[in-house]
């Protein structure tokens, strides 16, 4: 990148998180991201850089070794002319959703990461010509936590995403309760996978976005979003699923178009597609915890049917959900058994401040932090140093909880070859794809005394309204002898 001739016309606005801002160049296929920080909240120059580099330092000494390397992309930390920061601010500001603007863009320091734009394929540095969808999942937590230190019984039977829903309904984050259950598309097996993403598609909340040629089409900025129009993402998606058909537009086509979707994602998501270093992390932890989340609509229709909980299909070992799972399982002690330990560092760093420098707290996330990952007893010997280890490895877990997969599909004719990049067949297509793995900031090491709160908070709120509620409507039904079956169409 040529920093001296930066052009803010040649960036568009391209989608932001909670704590970064990211703006796509029209024709090279990177992005630039930048941080966002409360009006008031600025940091200087030098800690803008320091928290990027370790950014980067973090993807590459510790995500990569977990995930494998053709799964992550680090890129690098830029720096840009003041004038061209200022100038892009202005010409996105207006392109933001409201909800986000609560942040301001830093543009002050001029640092930002650039990366490769992952909502096109991968092969290239430049934008291809060929169309390109984009499928980016935010999949959050996959499994119901195993620790014995957990003392509300609810959080052994539904999960956090499940329990969540309800407080983030009542308290106007979302308009309504997803159907989509972590568990099911963690599953490997094809019929719940099929279901997690057709309910993500349904209500996709922060947890979907579809890409075309790098332009959003589908997803949801906040409360106030529309209401999902599948005929409209049909229409668009229609020529990627059925190039040489002329399927009559309406209901039938729409629902043809959804269900290849649905059954190509689950495909790519089952691939294990990474040839690189399949991540040093064997961390075992094999399928512990409950199979299913009470909650999940697919299982409750299961139980209702007297049928027994589904199979687990399990995730092949190469998939990058089964990867990110095994990242997501450091966290061994759930935050209940976390934060007696936090406490006992906070008490350390009180007593010896000098010593945060040592402990790693804000980096270096070198090779020798990787390494103190891997240790994964659960025997607690007194020490800070084991207090330690347990803070670090469940923030890297908390990392992989908010992170997103981006699953980019080009149409390959179907004799030619792919450029060797793997292949994914629909009925009556194939495309050349790419699975990418993006927002991988190490979580700080600051708010594990917030996730504890709001662990309490979203059990409590779920345990007295939702449960109590359920549990009222269940034994009315049972009494009326009525069908709770859920219909699973067929997708
Ligand atoms: O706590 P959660 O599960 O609500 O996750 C937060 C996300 O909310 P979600 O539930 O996905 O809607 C939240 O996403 P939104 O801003 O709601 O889109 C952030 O990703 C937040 O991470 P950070 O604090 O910005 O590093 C996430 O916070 P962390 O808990 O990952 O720190
Ligand atoms: N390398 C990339 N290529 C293409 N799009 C990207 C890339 N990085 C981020 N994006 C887009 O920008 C959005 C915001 O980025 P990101 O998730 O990193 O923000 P964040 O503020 O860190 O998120 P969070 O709210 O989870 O903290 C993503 O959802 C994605 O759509």
């Amino acid at each position: 990148m040529e920093e001296g001739k930066m052009d803010e016309n040649e960036w568009g606005y391209h989608g932001e998180g909670n704590k970064s801002l990211v703006v796509a160049h029209a024709q090279r296929c990177v992005v630039l991201r930048f941080l966002k920080f409360p009006p008031n909240r600025k940091k200087t120059s030098e800690e803008i850089f320091k928290h990027l580099q370790n950014i980067v330092d973090f993807g590459k000494n510790v995500m990569k070794e977990f995930l494998g390397e053709n799964y992550v992309h680090c890129g690098e930390v830029v720096q840009l002319p003041l004038e061209f920061v200022k100038q892009l601010c202005l010409k996105i500001q207006s392109e933001r959703p409201e909800s986000r603007c609560d942040k301001d863009l830093d543009t002050l320091s001029g640092y930002a990461m650039c990366l490769p734009n992952l909502t096109r394929l991968q092969t290239y540095r430049f934008a291809e010509h060929r169309p390109i969808l984009c499928v980016e999942i935010k999949p959050k937590c996959g499994f119901i936590p195993f620790s014995s230190d957990v003392t509300h019984e609810m959080k052994h039977k539904v999960c956090r995403y499940c329990m969540h829903q309800h407080l983030k309904v009542a308290t106007g984050k979302w308009k309504q309760i997803s159907k989509y259950c972590p568990l099911d598309l963690y599953s490997g097996n094809k019929q719940r996978m099929h279901f997690a993403l057709k309910s993500l598609l349904q209500e996709a909340q922060n947890n979907l976005k579809i890409f075309k040629n790098g332009e959003l089409i589908y997803g949801c900025k906040d409360a106030r979003s529309p209401v999902a129009d599948w005929s409209e993402l049909a229409h668009h998606l229609k020529p990627f699923f059925f190039p040489s058909n002329g399927l009559a537009s309406g209901p039938h086509c729409t629902r043809a178009v959804i269900r290849e979707l649905v059954h190509v994602i689950t495909r790519v998501l089952l691939s294990g597609s990474d040839k690189g270093r399949a991540g040093t992390l064997s961390l075992g932890l094999g399928p512990q915890g409950p199979r299913v989340c009470e909650a999940s609509p697919f299982s409750r229709s299961l139980r209702c049917q007297g049928k027994n909980t589904p199979e687990r299909s399990g995730l092949p070992k190469g998939c990058l959900l089964y990867k990110t799972l095994q990242v997501q399982m450091l966290d061994l002690l759930d935050i209940e058994g976390l934060y007696p330990l936090y406490n006992r560092v906070e008490r350390y760093l009180e007593e010896f401040p000098e010593e945060r420098k040592t402990l790693q707290i804000d980096g270096p996330y070198d090779e020798a932090f990787y390494q103190k990952l891997l240790d994964l007893s659960t025997e607690d010997d007194g020490t800070v140093a084991f207090a330690l280890t347990k803070v670090q490895q469940y923030r890297v877990a908390m990392t992989a909880k908010d992170c997103s997969i981006m699953i980019a599909l080009s149409p390959c004719l179907q004799d030619a070859s792919s450029d060797q990049r793997p292949v994914v067949p629909s009925s009556r297509s194939r495309f050349a794809f790419s699975v990418s793995v993006l927002d991988l900031d190490l979580k700080p090491y600051e708010s594990i005394a917030h996730q504890y709160k709001l662990d309490g908070k979203i059990v409590n709120y779920y345990s007295k309204t939702v449960h109590a509620k359920d549990n009222a409507v269940m034994s009315t039904r049972f009494k009326e002898s009525e069908d709770c079956t859920l219909v699973l169409h067929k997708v």
